[in-house]
């Protein structure tokens, strides 16, 4: 089955991320991303092929709206870019969407270097073969 990825990224990092995401489109092909709108929006510029949905800003919500997909299981991973260096509006709604994904335990990658390492482990590609069933 595809998975649902969570694509997430504060402006520092969202060049990033659209470039990791550029870099791993056939691996991400498949599945189903779930970006906040800008981030979301970068992505699909920088990888039109990719199967990408979006919801709210993350300053205007967002990050609770993928909260709340975490909360109902429907977010399988969590590729997120937080930028360490500025203070954000909506700090606590980026410390609720973490809290959420540590409760249930969603594998999360908060850098490049991470997101990675997820990629190369298989994991994308061996959720492709399970079934629902199985
Ligand atoms: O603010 C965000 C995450 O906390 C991301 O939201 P945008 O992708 O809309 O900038």
């Amino acid at each position: 089955m595809p998975m649902t990825i969570a694509v997430i990224a504060h402006d520092e990092k969202k060049a990033l991320l659209a470039e990791w995401a550029h870099r791993n489109a056939a691996a991400l092909v498949p599945h189903r991303l779930i970006g906040t709108a800008t981030t979301g929006a970068m992505i699909r510029k920088a990888c039109p092929e990719l199967h990408l949905e979006t919801v709210k800003s993350g300053p205007l919500g967002g990050d609770l709206q993928i909260g709340a997909m975490i909360a109902e299981g429907a977010i399988d991973l969590m590729i997120f870019f937080p930028d360490p260096l500025t203070s954000m509006p909506h700090d606590v709604d980026v410390k609720a969407l973490l809290r959420i994904a540590l409760v249930y335990d969603v594998p999360c990658a908060f850098n490049q270097a991470t997101a990675d390492l997820i990629v190369g482990s298989g994991l994308l590609d061996r959720h492709l073969t399970e079934t629902t069933d199985a």
